[in-house]
């Protein structure tokens, strides 16, 4: 993370005060929250929190030092700024898990001065970017649980203060708040404010699954007092808030208690109210939970969309991949429009128009990236520290220079002539000349170029001479100042027979806190005037020179000293003034900000279209009831991107009636878990925007992607195998409708056979007999080839080759109809030379599965086995039916356990009586 051989600094004698030492040990011990101390040259951190630092940052303890005295000292390490800085983009940002304090004073008399959470980063926001890109927007949600009328339901408000919106919704949830888990994964909150613990609603069993949800979130859980999610004054609050100033229009979500409380909660915790910079700035909308593509934590996990911190580079992640833009906005949109993907058939087919456009134009595309975006500054957080009246003359000039690309923005868009002209016109073109007309950006410009002195920037930011009278009376007395000392410095030179700027020079000299003007000459010419030099006022002799001055020269520089401070206060006034009429543009900005941002990242996907090694290509889409998603020639585009990868295309086509529900099958290593999650993240990436890794494509719009992996993050240990995994699912039997799509991999991967085969076969069962969505399963159970439904089954395989003489094993990453070569590893095992007597009983073994499976091969086909299995099919059934009606909202975690296992064991007790379940479900 940093240089190990970091040097801390030293602590300065203020850092071993006992008082100090004392007063910092009666402060309340808070897990998770880290506290600085601004020590004006260096920070300091202590106690525990020092061991943490020492560890994280200097990757050793050798930096604590011990202060104070053997009967009070307490452990501290120094950071220098940049640490400082550094430390806090890891705790706040990128692990963002952590509260952070700092503290100011000496001694033993401390002030906590400012604080943030990863929701709340504002009090440090300069001190987190000035040498970082803002990666993320940090949105801060507050939730609340509820039972109005006994059903369980949740209040969630959100607070986006990079762009200024609230939000709050409110809806019924399941046990498994499933819906809550999708709400807060579109949104990408870092930090959920939840009613502390200790009364009753929050320390229930749905409490505590609640804060499983948050954390599986990755979002940090603060808890507040009952009384922050009060909703008695927010309808004053709103008023002051809102741009609109009309808390009225909100009706919808005052009248909602449980959202009124969350959104009460939101704003009470990004202290909104406090600061008079909020006031009429905001928006709020009812956020509609049915707006976006649901994606709960694990499908995001299991699809590969965010960056991992394990992901040997960039393009592993879909994120990593489609982060094409050419701006820190478009990289931030992207991160939200992953997490939140379209469903309306309109919105998704407008974007694929835009990348349609850029795709076929590659010369606005290439204007657009390479002439227009490219190296345009971060203009959303300029806009923002503008409106907190924290912006510099330098961030006005970058804003300058932002404005200044408008115009040939507009114009590359009026140059299209394709068959997108419309969309490029009304939603760019247009949008982007109105904001740059004489009355908006037009006139931003025109103060900048009245109010900077544009000829001196990059090295100096100042207000011109000429914008103010005052400004400019000051300047030319500085100016005439100047003068004069030039014209005494020649006249001392002439005096002492020396040559200006030559043997004799016209320096700064600091005394004290002030800098005043004087010569300096080296000491071999000293030597030569020194007799002359006794006239004038010795300043300081060192090894490089002698610096004086004349009694003339020292009014001269007196004088100067007193214009230029009258001249910088008169410059730093005007600034104020000068960021303060930009700042009545921030609006304008902000619309101008969303614009290039979403052009930026469609053109990247644009970019990522034609330059992917098989060019990508326009999803077909179709409404959400339509039963069909067909992927021809379907790629894996992260599989694909990485070197040295020849990848096998595959067609995915699921019909409804003929092939909804796949089952793919094949040896280890064989391409399965590839084939299945390429299809998901294909019918992703097309509701994101983006086309897709295909030859062609016709894609229902799904509402949910559900994903899961085997039992990889199994929550619940101590529980079989079987249990946990069941449990896991529960949340695809709950949530998924027709409309979603389920990718299942390897699910009980983890059990024996036929414990994990049993239920494999039972949630495909329930999600065909049940939900009728489309599936895609990937296991090694060969048995489920031989499920059927109305839904339609199609068998899949991966294919493979043995080549005979050297028994190497090839993978095709083929894959092809119907199942695999079952006695296909008994093959691997002979060509490899495993002990005969090994591949004796692998046979014999495979012969017993071949046995069990052979009934299954006739399922319905009225033979006394197919009798037999139907009843087991029933029976388990039954089973997923009990199951996913177990009230598990009203339990805890154990008794829902305990519960599940009786269910379990029922089904054990008649499997007793039936053999065939038996061998279904047992170990
Ligand atoms: N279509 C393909 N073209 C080229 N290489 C592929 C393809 N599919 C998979 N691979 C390569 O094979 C590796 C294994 O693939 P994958 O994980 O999908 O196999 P699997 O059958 O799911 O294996 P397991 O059962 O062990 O999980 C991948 O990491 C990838 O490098």
């Amino acid at each position: 993370m940093v240089d190990t051989t970091l040097d801390a600094p030293e602590f300065g004698a203020d850092g071993t005060d006992q008082g100090f030492i004392k007063w910092f040990k009666a402060l309340p011990q808070e897990p998770n929250l880290v506290r600085f101390f601004d020590r004006k040259d260096y920070y300091s951190v202590h106690g525990e929190n020092a061991v943490f630092i020492a560890k994280s940052f200097y990757k050793t303890t050798a930096v604590v030092k011990t202060m104070g005295s053997s009967s009070n000292n307490l452990q501290g390490v120094t950071l220098n700024r940049n640490l400082f800085e550094t430390a806090l983009r890891h705790l706040l940002v990128d692990s963002a898990d952590y509260m952070v304090q700092l503290f100011e004073g000496s001694g033993s008399h401390w002030k906590k001065t400012r604080e943030a959470s990863p929701g709340k980063l504002g009090a440090f926001e300069d001190d987190l970017f000035r040498n970082a890109e803002m990666a993320d927007v940090p949105i801060a949600a507050a939730l609340i649980l509820g039972y109005p009328e006994g059903a369980r339901t949740i209040g969630i408000a959100f607070c986006d203060a990079a762009g200024r919106a609230l939000g709050t919704c409110e809806f019924a949830d399941d046990e498994y708040f499933c819906s809550t888990e999708s709400v807060l994964v579109q949104l990408g909150a870092k930090e959920v404010v939840m009613p502390k613990e200790g009364d009753a609603a929050s320390s229930s069993a749905d409490a505590s699954r609640l804060r499983d949800v948050v954390s599986r979130c990755n979002a940090l859980c603060s808890e507040r007092a009952k009384s922050s999610f009060s909703a008695k004054h927010l309808e004053q609050d709103l008023i002051r808030l809102l741009r609109s100033g009309n808390a009225e229009q909100h009706r919808d979500a005052l009248d909602r208690p449980l959202a009124a409380a969350a959104l009460s909660a939101v704003i009470a915790f990004s202290e909104l109210m406090a600061m008079d910079s909020c006031h009429h700035k905001w928006t709020l909308a009812l956020y509609d939970t049915g707006r976006y593509m649901r994606l709960d934590a694990a499908a995001q996990r299991a699809l590969n969309v965010m960056k991992q911190r394990t992901d040997a580079n960039d393009t592993f992640s879909l994120y990593g991949l489609m982060n094409r833009g050419r701006t820190p906005m478009a990289k931030r949109l992207l991160k939200v429009w992953l997490k939140q993907p379209l469903v309306s058939l309109e919105d998704i087919q407008q974007r694929h128009d835009i990348v349609d456009a850029l795709v076929e134009d590659p010369l606005l595309r290439e204007r657009l990236r390479n002439l227009h975006l490219r190296g345009l500054p971060d203009v959303e957080r300029l806009a923002r520290k503008l409106d907190r009246r924290k912006a510099s003359l330098a961030d006005l000039c970058q804003l300058y220079r932002a404005s200044s690309r408008l115009p040939m923005l507009v114009e590359a868009f009026r140059d299209y002539e394709g068959p997108h002209t419309e969309i490029l016109t009304t939603r760019y073109a247009d949008k982007l000349e109105a904001a740059h007309d004489e009355e908006h950006l037009a006139k931003f410009e025109e103060l900048l170029e009245a109010a900077v002195d544009l000829d001196r920037i990059p090295d100096e930011y100042l207000i011109c001479a000429s914008y103010d009278a005052d400004l400019q009376e000051l300047k030319e007395e500085k100016d005439e100042v100047e003068k004069t000392i030039d014209r005494i410095a020649e006249e001392i030179a002439e005096d002492l027979g020396l040559i200006m700027d030559k043997t004799v020079k016209l320096e700064w000299h600091k005394l004290s806190n002030t800098r005043t003007r004087c010569l300096r000459i080296t000491q071999t010419e000293e030597k030569k005037v020194r007799k002359k030099l006794s006239r004038y006022l010795m300043l300081e002799t060192r090894k490089d020179g002698t610096k004086f001055t004349s009694k003339g020269l020292k009014e001269a520089a007196e004088r100067l000293q007193g214009i230029s401070r009258s001249y910088d206060q008169r410059q730093h006034a005007l600034v104020e003034q000068v960021v303060s009429v930009a700042a009545t543009f921030c609006e304008v900005w902000e619309g101008v900000t969303s614009l290039v941002a979403e052009v930026d990242v469609l053109a990247g996907f644009a970019e990522l279209a034609t330059s992917a090694p098989v060019a990508y290509v326009r999803p077909t889409m179709l409404p959400s009831d339509a039963g069909e998603i067909s992927l021809i020639g379907c790629r894996h585009p992260c599989v694909e991107a990485q070197d040295g990868v020849d990848f096998i295309k595959n067609d995915c086509v699921m019909e409804r009636g003929k092939s909804w529900f796949q089952v793919i099958t094949g040896p280890n290593m064989g391409g399965k878990s590839t084939y299945i999650r390429q299809a998901g993240v294909s019918v992703l990436m097309a509701q994101v925007g983006c086309f897709v890794p295909c030859d062609e494509a016709r894609i229902a719009v799904r509402d949910c992607i559900f994903a899961r992996v085997g039992a990889g993050d199994c929550q619940l240990r101590g529980v079989s195998t079987f249990m946990a995994e069941m449990l896991e699912t529960a949340a695809i039997l709950k949530g998924a409708s027709s409309k979603s799509l389920v990718i299942i991999d390897e699910l009980g991967r983890g059990t024996s056979t036929y414990d994990g085969f049993g239920l494999a076969w039972a949630i495909s069962e329930h999600l065909m007999a049940e939900i009728g969505c489309p599936t895609l399963f990937a296991t090694h159970f060969h048995e489920l080839t031989a499920l059927q439904g109305p839904v339609g089954v199609s068998n899949k395989h991966v294919e493979t080759a043995i080549d005979e003489a050297s028994g190497k094993l090839t993978m095709l990453y083929q894959v092809a109809e119907g199942t695999c070569d079952r006695s296909f590893g008994i093959h691997v095992a002979e060509f490899a030379r495993f002990p005969p007597e090994v591949v004796d009983m692998a046979k014999r073994k495979a012969a017993e599965l071949e046995d069990f499976s052979a009934p299954a091969e006739g399922l319905g086909l009225g033979t006394k086995e197919d009798a037999e299995v139907e009843r087991a099919a029933k029976r388990a059934r039954v089973f997923m039916q009990e199951f996913a009606a177990l009230p598990l909202d009203s339990l805890s975690p154990e008794q829902a356990i305990a519960q599940s296992q009786s269910l379990y064991q029922q089904l054990m007790a008649d499997a007793a009586s039936m053999p065939t379940l038996r061998r279904l479900i047992e170990v």
